[in-house]
Protein backbone atom coordinates (compact mmCIF):
# COMPACT_ATOMS: atom_id res chain seq x y z
CA UNK A 1 0.00 0.00 0.00
CA UNK A 2 1.02 3.42 -0.61
CA UNK A 3 2.35 6.33 1.87
CA UNK A 4 -1.07 7.26 2.32
CA UNK A 5 -4.70 5.86 2.81
CA UNK A 6 -6.22 6.55 -0.57
CA UNK A 7 -10.13 7.63 0.16
CA UNK A 8 -12.53 7.91 -2.54
CA UNK A 9 -16.05 9.58 -1.76
CA UNK A 10 -19.11 8.96 -3.31
CA UNK A 11 -22.07 11.60 -3.43
CA UNK A 12 -20.98 15.41 -1.84
CA UNK A 13 -24.20 15.91 -0.74
CA UNK A 14 -25.36 16.82 3.13
CA UNK A 15 -23.23 14.06 5.01
CA UNK A 16 -20.92 13.78 2.41
CA UNK A 17 -19.84 17.24 2.18
CA UNK A 18 -19.34 17.19 6.05
CA UNK A 19 -16.91 14.30 5.44
CA UNK A 20 -15.16 16.09 2.96
CA UNK A 21 -14.89 19.02 4.95
CA UNK A 22 -13.66 17.12 8.27
CA UNK A 23 -11.64 15.25 5.92
CA UNK A 24 -9.91 18.72 4.56
CA UNK A 25 -9.88 20.63 7.35
CA UNK A 26 -8.38 17.79 10.06
CA UNK A 27 -5.93 16.13 7.92
CA UNK A 28 -3.05 16.12 10.57
CA UNK A 29 -5.39 14.61 13.32
CA UNK A 30 -6.62 11.92 10.99
CA UNK A 31 -2.67 11.14 9.84
CA UNK A 32 -1.85 11.04 13.72
CA UNK A 33 -4.72 8.64 14.74
CA UNK A 34 -4.13 6.82 11.85
CA UNK A 35 -0.68 6.52 10.98
CA UNK A 36 -0.55 7.57 7.68
CA UNK A 37 -1.95 10.67 5.92
CA UNK A 38 -6.02 10.04 4.76
CA UNK A 39 -6.09 11.57 0.99
CA UNK A 40 -9.11 11.81 -0.63
CA UNK A 41 -8.43 10.50 -4.39
CA UNK A 42 -11.36 11.83 -5.59
CA UNK A 43 -15.39 13.09 -5.02
CA UNK A 44 -17.90 11.01 -7.13
CA UNK A 45 -21.14 13.72 -7.88
CA UNK A 46 -23.66 14.50 -10.91
CA UNK A 47 -22.32 17.50 -11.51
CA UNK A 48 -19.06 18.65 -11.80
CA UNK A 49 -19.26 22.57 -12.10
CA UNK A 50 -20.80 23.48 -8.72
CA UNK A 51 -18.96 24.96 -6.37
CA UNK A 52 -17.80 22.93 -3.35
CA UNK A 53 -15.17 25.29 -2.70
CA UNK A 54 -16.61 25.09 1.21
CA UNK A 55 -15.31 21.55 1.50
CA UNK A 56 -11.60 22.63 1.43
CA UNK A 57 -11.24 20.32 -1.61
CA UNK A 58 -9.13 20.80 -4.64
CA UNK A 59 -12.11 21.16 -7.42
CA UNK A 60 -9.70 18.84 -9.39
CA UNK A 61 -11.03 16.11 -7.51
CA UNK A 62 -14.54 15.93 -8.27
CA UNK A 63 -15.25 13.42 -10.93
CA UNK A 64 -18.72 12.10 -12.30
CA UNK A 65 -16.80 8.74 -13.31
CA UNK A 66 -17.35 6.56 -10.01
CA UNK A 67 -16.65 3.46 -11.76
CA UNK A 68 -13.05 4.33 -12.10
CA UNK A 69 -13.13 5.84 -9.03
CA UNK A 70 -13.88 3.19 -6.76
CA UNK A 71 -10.90 0.94 -8.09
CA UNK A 72 -8.33 3.64 -6.95
CA UNK A 73 -8.82 3.63 -3.37
CA UNK A 74 -8.02 2.01 -0.40
CA UNK A 75 -11.39 2.99 1.19
CA UNK A 76 -14.51 4.17 -0.59
CA UNK A 77 -17.40 5.80 1.26
CA UNK A 78 -20.70 5.70 -0.26
CA UNK A 79 -23.35 8.41 0.57
CA UNK A 80 -24.82 9.05 -2.45
CA UNK A 81 -27.78 7.07 -1.22
CA UNK A 82 -30.33 4.53 -2.82
CA UNK A 83 -30.10 1.46 -4.45
CA UNK A 84 -28.12 2.13 -8.04
CA UNK A 85 -25.18 2.63 -8.73
CA UNK A 86 -24.49 2.40 -4.91
CA UNK A 87 -24.63 -1.18 -4.97
CA UNK A 88 -22.34 -1.88 -8.25
CA UNK A 89 -20.33 1.05 -7.24
CA UNK A 90 -19.66 -0.80 -3.82
CA UNK A 91 -19.35 -4.16 -5.10
CA UNK A 92 -16.72 -3.43 -7.43
CA UNK A 93 -14.82 -1.38 -4.77
CA UNK A 94 -14.63 -4.24 -2.51
CA UNK A 95 -13.84 -6.67 -5.67
CA UNK A 96 -10.64 -4.31 -5.98
CA UNK A 97 -9.95 -4.53 -2.57
CA UNK A 98 -11.18 -1.61 -0.85
CA UNK A 99 -12.86 -1.39 2.87
CA UNK A 100 -16.33 -0.05 2.39
CA UNK A 101 -18.25 2.77 4.38
CA UNK A 102 -22.09 3.29 4.05
CA UNK A 103 -24.85 5.07 5.36
CA UNK A 104 -26.89 3.88 3.36
CA UNK A 105 -29.90 1.95 5.61
CA UNK A 106 -32.11 1.52 2.22
CA UNK A 107 -29.04 -0.89 0.63
CA UNK A 108 -28.17 -2.26 3.44
CA UNK A 109 -31.73 -3.30 4.88
CA UNK A 110 -32.28 -4.97 1.17
CA UNK A 111 -28.52 -6.26 0.30
CA UNK A 112 -26.46 -6.46 3.10
CA UNK A 113 -26.18 -9.94 3.26
CA UNK A 114 -24.73 -10.02 -0.08
CA UNK A 115 -22.47 -7.23 0.90
CA UNK A 116 -21.15 -8.77 3.84
CA UNK A 117 -20.22 -11.80 1.98
CA UNK A 118 -18.59 -9.93 -0.95
CA UNK A 119 -16.69 -8.56 1.62
CA UNK A 120 -15.77 -11.54 3.34
CA UNK A 121 -14.88 -13.17 0.33
CA UNK A 122 -12.48 -10.40 -0.56
CA UNK A 123 -11.11 -10.10 2.83
CA UNK A 124 -12.01 -6.16 3.38
CA UNK A 125 -14.73 -4.44 5.92
CA UNK A 126 -17.86 -3.22 5.20
CA UNK A 127 -18.68 -0.92 8.40
CA UNK A 128 -22.05 1.76 8.71
CA UNK A 129 -22.25 3.43 11.83
CA UNK A 130 -24.25 5.83 10.61
CA UNK A 131 -26.61 3.96 8.82
CA UNK A 132 -28.82 3.50 12.25
CA UNK A 133 -29.54 6.19 14.21
CA UNK A 134 -26.86 8.86 12.36
CA UNK A 135 -24.16 9.96 15.33
CA UNK A 136 -25.12 7.52 17.90
CA UNK A 137 -22.68 5.02 18.52
CA UNK A 138 -25.08 1.79 18.13
CA UNK A 139 -23.80 -0.10 15.88
CA UNK A 140 -20.34 -0.87 17.10
CA UNK A 141 -21.80 -1.52 20.53
CA UNK A 142 -24.46 -4.48 19.29
CA UNK A 143 -21.14 -5.76 16.56
CA UNK A 144 -18.58 -5.73 18.86
CA UNK A 145 -19.12 -4.60 22.94
CA UNK A 146 -22.28 -6.56 23.27
CA UNK A 147 -20.54 -9.75 21.33
CA UNK A 148 -20.38 -11.73 24.96
CA UNK A 149 -23.83 -10.91 26.12
CA UNK A 150 -27.67 -11.89 24.79
CA UNK A 151 -30.01 -9.07 23.40
CA UNK A 152 -33.50 -10.00 23.80
CA UNK A 153 -35.45 -6.64 22.93
CA UNK A 154 -33.91 -3.44 21.39
CA UNK A 155 -36.71 -0.45 21.21
CA UNK A 156 -36.45 3.30 20.01
CA UNK A 157 -36.41 6.21 18.07
CA UNK A 158 -34.69 5.61 14.70
CA UNK A 159 -35.86 8.57 12.55
CA UNK A 160 -35.05 11.81 13.47
CA UNK A 161 -36.99 13.15 10.63
CA UNK A 162 -40.37 11.80 12.31
CA UNK A 163 -39.10 12.52 15.52
CA UNK A 164 -38.63 16.26 14.22
CA UNK A 165 -42.26 16.52 13.35
CA UNK A 166 -44.29 14.45 15.98
CA UNK A 167 -42.41 16.78 18.50
CA UNK A 168 -43.07 20.03 16.58
CA UNK A 169 -46.56 18.47 16.22
CA UNK A 170 -47.23 17.85 19.85
CA UNK A 171 -45.74 21.31 21.18
CA UNK A 172 -47.51 23.54 18.57
CA UNK A 173 -50.50 21.55 17.61
CA UNK A 174 -48.43 22.69 14.01
CA UNK A 175 -49.63 20.15 10.68
CA UNK A 176 -47.37 17.96 9.82
CA UNK A 177 -46.75 18.70 6.08
CA UNK A 178 -45.40 22.51 7.64
CA UNK A 179 -43.06 20.52 9.57
CA UNK A 180 -41.93 18.48 7.35
CA UNK A 181 -40.87 21.19 4.94
CA UNK A 182 -38.74 22.57 7.92
CA UNK A 183 -37.11 19.07 8.43
CA UNK A 184 -35.98 18.92 4.80
CA UNK A 185 -34.49 22.24 5.11
CA UNK A 186 -32.14 21.30 8.02
CA UNK A 187 -31.30 18.20 6.17
CA UNK A 188 -32.81 15.32 8.02
CA UNK A 189 -35.11 13.88 5.48
CA UNK A 190 -33.92 11.43 3.14
CA UNK A 191 -34.26 12.51 -0.49
CA UNK A 192 -37.39 11.24 -0.95
CA UNK A 193 -39.06 12.38 2.39
CA UNK A 194 -41.65 9.54 1.85
CA UNK A 195 -39.28 7.39 3.20
CA UNK A 196 -39.17 9.00 6.30
CA UNK A 197 -43.34 9.84 6.80
CA UNK A 198 -43.85 6.20 5.58
CA UNK A 199 -41.42 4.43 8.13
CA UNK A 200 -39.59 2.86 5.34
CA UNK A 201 -36.34 4.65 6.97
CA UNK A 202 -37.38 3.33 10.25
CA UNK A 203 -38.11 0.28 8.79
CA UNK A 204 -34.64 -0.39 7.25
CA UNK A 205 -32.96 0.51 10.13
CA UNK A 206 -35.06 -1.86 12.42
CA UNK A 207 -33.90 -4.39 10.03
CA UNK A 208 -30.29 -3.71 10.46
CA UNK A 209 -30.50 -3.86 14.33
CA UNK A 210 -32.56 -6.67 14.68
CA UNK A 211 -30.22 -8.78 12.56
CA UNK A 212 -26.85 -7.74 14.43
CA UNK A 213 -29.00 -8.25 17.70
CA UNK A 214 -30.37 -11.57 17.43
CA UNK A 215 -27.99 -12.82 14.72
CA UNK A 216 -30.23 -13.65 12.39
CA UNK A 217 -30.83 -12.03 9.10
CA UNK A 218 -33.69 -9.62 8.81
CA UNK A 219 -34.68 -8.04 5.65
CA UNK A 220 -36.46 -4.72 5.11
CA UNK A 221 -39.62 -6.54 4.09
CA UNK A 222 -39.32 -9.28 7.33
CA UNK A 223 -40.48 -5.72 9.27
CA UNK A 224 -44.23 -4.62 9.67
CA UNK A 225 -44.28 -0.70 9.23
CA UNK A 226 -46.91 1.78 9.59
CA UNK A 227 -45.91 5.42 9.07
CA UNK A 228 -46.92 8.39 10.39
CA UNK A 229 -49.46 9.92 7.47
CA UNK A 230 -52.61 8.83 9.27
CA UNK A 231 -51.52 10.00 12.79
CA UNK A 232 -53.42 13.82 13.03
CA UNK A 233 -53.54 16.88 15.46
CA UNK A 234 -56.45 15.28 16.89
CA UNK A 235 -54.85 12.15 17.69
CA UNK A 236 -51.79 14.04 18.85
CA UNK A 237 -54.46 16.18 21.05
CA UNK A 238 -56.21 12.95 22.17
CA UNK A 239 -53.03 11.40 23.48
CA UNK A 240 -52.16 14.62 25.62
CA UNK A 241 -55.06 14.30 27.27
CA UNK A 242 -54.29 11.19 28.81
CA UNK A 243 -50.69 12.27 29.68
CA UNK A 244 -49.32 10.34 26.72
CA UNK A 245 -47.32 11.19 23.62
CA UNK A 246 -47.07 9.32 20.29
CA UNK A 247 -43.57 8.70 18.86
CA UNK A 248 -42.76 6.35 16.15
CA UNK A 249 -41.23 3.21 17.16
CA UNK A 250 -39.10 1.15 15.84
CA UNK A 251 -39.00 -2.32 18.06
CA UNK A 252 -37.15 -5.39 17.76
CA UNK A 253 -37.35 -8.27 20.27
CA UNK A 254 -37.41 -12.15 21.11
CA UNK A 255 -40.27 -14.14 21.65
CA UNK A 256 -41.06 -17.29 22.94
CA UNK A 257 -42.97 -19.47 21.09
CA UNK A 258 -43.31 -22.15 23.78
CA UNK A 259 -39.65 -23.80 23.56
CA UNK A 260 -38.14 -22.18 20.71
CA UNK A 261 -37.84 -18.44 19.66
CA UNK A 262 -38.72 -15.83 17.12
CA UNK A 263 -38.17 -12.56 15.72
CA UNK A 264 -40.71 -9.67 16.04
CA UNK A 265 -39.61 -6.45 14.08
CA UNK A 266 -41.95 -3.23 13.69
CA UNK A 267 -42.14 -0.34 13.31
CA UNK A 268 -45.29 1.79 14.21
CA UNK A 269 -46.66 5.44 15.63
CA UNK A 270 -46.79 4.52 19.40
CA UNK A 271 -48.62 6.11 22.37
CA UNK A 272 -45.65 6.46 25.12
CA UNK A 273 -46.45 7.49 28.93
CA UNK A 274 -45.23 11.43 29.38
CA UNK A 275 -42.88 10.20 32.02
CA UNK A 276 -41.28 7.42 30.09
CA UNK A 277 -37.63 8.36 28.89
CA UNK A 278 -37.84 7.86 25.35
CA UNK A 279 -41.27 10.66 25.54
CA UNK A 280 -38.31 13.62 26.47
CA UNK A 281 -36.66 13.05 23.05
CA UNK A 282 -37.07 15.47 21.01
CA UNK A 283 -36.63 17.52 17.60
CA UNK A 284 -34.66 14.94 15.31
CA UNK A 285 -32.79 13.44 18.42
CA UNK A 286 -32.93 9.86 18.27
CA UNK A 287 -32.66 7.29 21.26
CA UNK A 288 -32.49 3.53 21.47
CA UNK A 289 -33.03 0.60 24.34
CA UNK A 290 -31.00 -2.09 24.43
CA UNK A 291 -31.95 -4.80 27.07
CA UNK A 292 -29.77 -7.60 27.09
CA UNK A 293 -29.63 -10.75 29.60
CA UNK A 294 -26.07 -9.90 31.26
CA UNK A 295 -26.26 -5.61 31.14
CA UNK A 296 -29.74 -5.30 31.76
CA UNK A 297 -31.56 -2.27 30.09
CA UNK A 298 -28.75 0.44 27.64
CA UNK A 299 -29.63 3.51 26.82
CA UNK A 300 -28.23 5.39 23.50
CA UNK A 301 -28.97 9.04 23.11
CA UNK A 302 -27.90 11.19 20.80
CA UNK A 303 -28.58 13.06 17.15
CA UNK A 304 -29.58 10.93 14.79
CA UNK A 305 -29.62 12.90 11.66
CA UNK A 306 -28.01 16.20 10.23
CA UNK A 307 -24.89 16.45 8.16
CA UNK A 308 -22.06 16.55 10.83
CA UNK A 309 -23.35 14.27 13.33
CA UNK A 310 -23.48 11.54 10.41
CA UNK A 311 -20.64 12.53 9.73
CA UNK A 312 -18.91 11.96 12.90
CA UNK A 313 -20.26 8.35 12.62
CA UNK A 314 -19.00 7.70 9.22
CA UNK A 315 -15.65 9.74 9.91
CA UNK A 316 -15.44 6.65 12.86
CA UNK A 317 -15.40 4.46 10.76
CA UNK A 318 -13.11 5.40 8.17
CA UNK A 319 -10.76 5.79 11.19
CA UNK A 320 -10.83 1.87 11.77
CA UNK A 321 -10.86 0.74 8.23
CA UNK A 322 -7.64 2.85 7.53
CA UNK A 323 -6.11 1.42 10.99
CA UNK A 324 -7.00 -1.88 9.58
CA UNK A 325 -5.42 -0.96 6.04
CA UNK A 326 -2.26 0.22 7.90
CA UNK A 327 -1.74 -2.30 10.68
CA UNK A 328 -3.41 -5.42 9.36
CA UNK A 329 -7.06 -7.19 11.06
CA UNK A 330 -10.83 -6.37 10.04
CA UNK A 331 -13.63 -5.50 11.59
CA UNK A 332 -16.52 -8.28 12.53
CA UNK A 333 -18.20 -9.88 9.43
CA UNK A 334 -21.86 -11.09 9.48
CA UNK A 335 -23.39 -13.36 12.13
CA UNK A 336 -26.59 -15.11 11.00
CA UNK A 337 -25.93 -18.58 12.98
CA UNK A 338 -29.10 -18.21 14.90
CA UNK A 339 -31.12 -18.46 11.87
CA UNK A 340 -34.77 -17.51 13.53
CA UNK A 341 -38.13 -17.41 12.45
CA UNK A 342 -39.95 -13.91 11.78
CA UNK A 343 -42.96 -13.97 14.19
CA UNK A 344 -45.69 -12.65 11.53
CA UNK A 345 -47.38 -9.57 12.78
CA UNK A 346 -50.85 -10.58 13.18
CA UNK A 347 -49.16 -12.76 16.20
CA UNK A 348 -47.28 -9.78 17.92
CA UNK A 349 -48.78 -8.65 21.21
CA UNK A 350 -49.85 -5.10 22.08
CA UNK A 351 -51.93 -2.99 24.32
CA UNK A 352 -54.12 -0.78 22.30
CA UNK A 353 -54.91 3.01 22.66
CA UNK A 354 -58.68 3.36 20.41
CA UNK A 355 -60.70 6.78 20.17
CA UNK A 356 -63.97 6.85 19.21
CA UNK A 357 -67.04 9.13 18.60
CA UNK A 358 -70.05 7.19 20.07
CA UNK A 359 -73.91 8.05 20.61
CA UNK A 360 -73.89 9.85 24.27
CA UNK A 361 -77.05 8.34 25.67
CA UNK A 362 -77.17 5.70 28.70
CA UNK A 363 -75.95 2.21 28.41
CA UNK A 364 -73.55 2.96 25.73
CA UNK A 365 -70.04 2.58 27.78
CA UNK A 366 -71.36 -1.36 29.08
CA UNK A 367 -72.29 -2.01 25.14
CA UNK A 368 -68.57 -1.16 23.75
CA UNK A 369 -67.26 -2.86 26.72
CA UNK A 370 -69.37 -6.12 26.14
CA UNK A 371 -68.36 -5.45 22.31
CA UNK A 372 -65.11 -5.64 22.96
CA UNK A 373 -65.12 -8.15 25.50
CA UNK A 374 -66.68 -10.62 23.23
CA UNK A 375 -63.72 -10.86 21.46
CA UNK A 376 -61.26 -11.62 24.04
CA UNK A 377 -59.71 -8.45 24.76
CA UNK A 378 -59.73 -6.96 27.73
CA UNK A 379 -59.79 -2.76 28.38
CA UNK A 380 -57.59 -1.35 30.64
CA UNK A 381 -59.49 1.73 31.06
CA UNK A 382 -61.71 3.72 29.55
CA UNK A 383 -62.97 7.36 29.69
CA UNK A 384 -64.90 9.83 28.57
CA UNK A 385 -63.70 12.55 26.49
CA UNK A 386 -65.43 15.46 24.85
CA UNK A 387 -69.13 15.70 25.03
CA UNK A 388 -70.26 17.23 21.81
CA UNK A 389 -74.41 18.43 23.40
CA UNK A 390 -74.95 20.09 19.18
CA UNK A 391 -74.26 16.62 17.47
CA UNK A 392 -75.30 14.07 20.80
CA UNK A 393 -71.30 12.41 20.63
CA UNK A 394 -69.44 11.52 23.21
CA UNK A 395 -65.54 10.90 22.31
CA UNK A 396 -64.30 8.11 24.44
CA UNK A 397 -60.32 7.00 24.83
CA UNK A 398 -60.22 3.10 25.14
CA UNK A 399 -56.73 1.44 26.45
CA UNK A 400 -56.85 -2.33 25.82
CA UNK A 401 -54.83 -4.78 28.00
CA UNK A 402 -52.24 -6.75 25.42
CA UNK A 403 -54.09 -8.56 22.71
CA UNK A 404 -53.06 -9.92 19.33
CA UNK A 405 -53.40 -7.45 16.21
CA UNK A 406 -55.47 -10.15 14.87
CA UNK A 407 -58.10 -10.08 17.67
CA UNK A 408 -57.66 -6.28 17.71
CA UNK A 409 -58.40 -5.74 14.06
CA UNK A 410 -61.99 -8.20 14.62
CA UNK A 411 -62.54 -5.44 17.61
CA UNK A 412 -62.33 -2.65 15.73
CA UNK A 413 -64.11 -4.14 12.68
CA UNK A 414 -67.03 -4.56 15.26
CA UNK A 415 -66.61 -1.08 16.96
CA UNK A 416 -66.92 0.12 13.25
CA UNK A 417 -70.58 -2.06 12.91
CA UNK A 418 -72.13 -0.67 15.78
CA UNK A 419 -74.96 1.34 16.24
CA UNK A 420 -73.68 3.31 19.15
CA UNK A 421 -70.20 4.22 17.77
CA UNK A 422 -70.99 6.64 14.96
CA UNK A 423 -66.48 6.50 14.04
CA UNK A 424 -63.53 4.97 14.90
CA UNK A 425 -60.84 7.54 15.74
CA UNK A 426 -57.51 6.37 15.92
CA UNK A 427 -55.75 3.07 16.32
CA UNK A 428 -52.54 2.93 17.69
CA UNK A 429 -50.21 1.02 19.58
CA UNK A 430 -49.53 1.63 23.64
CA UNK A 431 -45.87 0.81 24.92
CA UNK A 432 -44.11 0.69 28.74
CA UNK A 433 -47.05 0.82 30.20
N1 LIG B 1 -28.96 13.32 6.10
C1 LIG B 1 -28.92 12.58 7.19
O1 LIG B 1 -29.20 13.05 8.29
C2 LIG B 1 -28.52 11.15 7.12
C3 LIG B 1 -28.34 10.50 5.92
N2 LIG B 1 -27.99 9.18 5.90
C4 LIG B 1 -27.75 8.50 4.64
O2 LIG B 1 -26.60 9.09 4.03
C5 LIG B 1 -26.70 9.01 2.62
C6 LIG B 1 -26.58 10.41 2.04
O3 LIG B 1 -27.60 11.22 2.58
P1 LIG B 1 -27.60 12.81 2.37
O4 LIG B 1 -26.22 13.32 2.36
O5 LIG B 1 -28.57 13.32 3.37
O6 LIG B 1 -28.25 12.89 0.93
P2 LIG B 1 -28.10 14.07 -0.14
O7 LIG B 1 -29.22 13.90 -1.09
O8 LIG B 1 -27.91 15.38 0.53
O9 LIG B 1 -26.72 13.70 -0.83
C7 LIG B 1 -26.55 12.68 -1.78
C8 LIG B 1 -25.63 13.23 -2.84
O10 LIG B 1 -25.26 12.17 -3.68
C9 LIG B 1 -25.33 12.62 -5.03
N3 LIG B 1 -25.54 11.49 -5.90
C10 LIG B 1 -26.63 10.70 -5.98
N4 LIG B 1 -26.46 9.78 -6.94
C11 LIG B 1 -25.25 10.01 -7.48
C12 LIG B 1 -24.51 9.40 -8.53
N5 LIG B 1 -25.03 8.38 -9.21
N6 LIG B 1 -23.28 9.87 -8.83
C13 LIG B 1 -22.78 10.91 -8.14
N7 LIG B 1 -23.44 11.54 -7.14
C14 LIG B 1 -24.65 11.09 -6.83
C15 LIG B 1 -26.50 13.60 -5.05
O11 LIG B 1 -26.39 14.49 -6.14
C16 LIG B 1 -26.33 14.30 -3.71
O12 LIG B 1 -25.49 15.43 -3.80
C17 LIG B 1 -28.07 8.35 2.33
O13 LIG B 1 -27.88 6.96 2.18
C18 LIG B 1 -28.86 8.62 3.62
O14 LIG B 1 -29.84 7.66 3.85
C19 LIG B 1 -27.78 8.46 7.05
C20 LIG B 1 -27.95 9.05 8.27
C21 LIG B 1 -28.36 10.43 8.39
N1 LIG C 1 -33.80 10.70 7.20
C1 LIG C 1 -33.14 10.08 8.29
C2 LIG C 1 -31.70 10.47 8.32
C3 LIG C 1 -30.90 9.64 9.21
O1 LIG C 1 -30.85 8.42 9.12
C4 LIG C 1 -33.78 10.51 9.59
O2 LIG C 1 -34.58 11.43 9.58
O3 LIG C 1 -33.50 9.88 10.62
NA1 LIG D 1 -25.09 5.30 14.56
Amino acid sequence: MSESVRIALLGCGVVGGAVARRLSEAKDEFAARVGRPLEIVGVAVRDTGKDRSETGLDASLFTTDAETLVTEADLVIELMGGMEPAKSLLQKAIESGASVITANKALLGQHGAELYELAEEHGVDLYYEAAVAGAIPLIRPLRVSLAGDSVHRVMGIVNGTTNFILDKMDRTGAQLADVLAEAQELGYAEADPTADVEGHDAQAKAAILASLAFHTRVRTCDVHVEGIMGVTADDIRAARRIGCVIKLLAIAELVDKGGSQAVNVRVHPTLIDRSHPLASVREAFNAVFVETQMAGELMFYGPGAGGDPTASAVLGDVVQAARHKVTGGRGPGELSYANLPIEPIGASKTAYFIRLDVEDKPGVLANIAKTIGEQGVSIESMRQGVRRSQDGLATLHLITHRSSEADLADVVERLKASEDVREVGSVLRVEGE
